[in-house]
């Protein structure tokens, strides 16, 4: 079984004004409201694609009974958390550009945080974790530390998608897959990265320090998927951009469903760039219909 951890969910609210003027009265062309976060994006493509999943975080008031009744809709397991502050609610401006005001988060008490750690002690060797997104504030920056450790103990796989000094930290614990794109892997290791060539180099780092795979996404110029014996580059299918918001969610959750049923790289990696591109593609998340459709406009050269 997989699950995926957000700590951090939020009602993603989409807005789409013709033209956004800073400091005058703005009335919204369209609206739309989707259950976000990124572990939770990751669940409900799953889902699509029929890989059993349960989603596990944090959730609370209002809006984070808004996320579990949606989830529910899309007959997706839950096991969240309830903590006692509201859920935040992410504003995505579509103004001919996409800016995106993403919350801090909830405070979540020390009682609320061991209940997760508790859920999560009783996984298996057999299923595979995928912690994504920002931490709130109040749990700490080494929190996925801590989850980290939890999965160690109980045997279960991992795959983690955070940026920064706590990507490079969980790199030593082996993850399944760690999917960076092109910016975040130069300002993980601090370079510029000018060319393909340096992407490959720095990409291969991520390996050598534990990675057991590595998805380089590119937006519109493809990805490449790392691998100890070879190097693969994925065009990416043609269409128009809608929303690509949660692109790299839905790449991340048709790699790892498909690696988990099918221990095959090359069709994971094509069914998660086929993922990724139908999500940027549609208004909401990637239908499976959708991907399905763009799965063999995905051709794939080894470098
Ligand atoms: N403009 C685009 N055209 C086609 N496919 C796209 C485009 N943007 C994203 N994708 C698809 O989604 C995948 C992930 O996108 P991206 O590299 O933007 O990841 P990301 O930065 O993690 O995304 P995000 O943070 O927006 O969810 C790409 O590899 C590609 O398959
Ligand atoms: O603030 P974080 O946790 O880094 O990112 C949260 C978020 O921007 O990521 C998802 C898209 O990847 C959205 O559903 C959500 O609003």
């Amino acid at each position: 079984m997989i699950y995926t951890i957000t700590l951090n969910p939020s009602i993603d609210y989409i807005v789409e004004v013709d033209e956004l003027k800073l400091g005058d009265l703005n009335r919204m062309k369209r609206d739309l409201k989707l259950p976000g976060g990124k572990g939770i994006n990751v669940s409900r493509i799953l889902n699509r694609l029929d890989a059993p999943n349960t989603a596990l975080g944090f959730v609370g008031g209002f809006s984070g009974q808004y996320i579990e009744d949606k989830l529910h809709a899309e007959h997706i397991s839950t096991d969240f958390v309830h903590v006692a502050d509201d859920t935040r609610i992410n504003v995505k401006l579509k103004h001919g550009e996409e800016t995106e005001i993403n919350g801090q988060g909830p405070n979540i008490s020390t009682e609320e945080a061991d209940a997760l750690v508790a859920k999560l002690s009783q996984l298996h060797k057999e299923d595979v974790v995928v912690l994504s997104g920002s931490v709130p504030p109040s749990l700490g920056a080494n929190f996925y530390d801590r989850l980290i450790e939890v999965c160690k103990q109980t045997g279960a796989e991992f795959v983690i998608d955070t940026t920064g000094p706590a990507l490079l930290k969980a790199l030593a614990d082996r993850p399944l897959l760690v999917k960076p794109n092109h910016h975040e892997l130069a300002e993980l290791f601090s370079v510029v990265i000018a060319s393909r060539e340096d992407i490959i180099t720095y990409g291969r780092k991520l390996l050598e320090l534990g990675a057991q795979h590595v998805l380089i996404s590119m937006a519109g110029d493809g990805a490449l998927l790392i691998t100890p014996e070879e190097v693969y580059h994925a065009n990416v299918p043609k269409g128009t951009v809608k929303n690509s918001v949660g692109a790299g969610d839905s790449m991340i959750a048709g790699f790892t469903g498909t690696l988990v049923s099918t221990h095959d790289p090359l069709e994971a990696f094509r069914t998660g760039v086929a993922s990724g591109s139908a999500t940027a593609f549609s208004d909401d998340l990637a239908t499976r219909e959708k991907i399905e459709e763009l799965r063999p406009q995905v051709t794939i050269v080894t470098l």
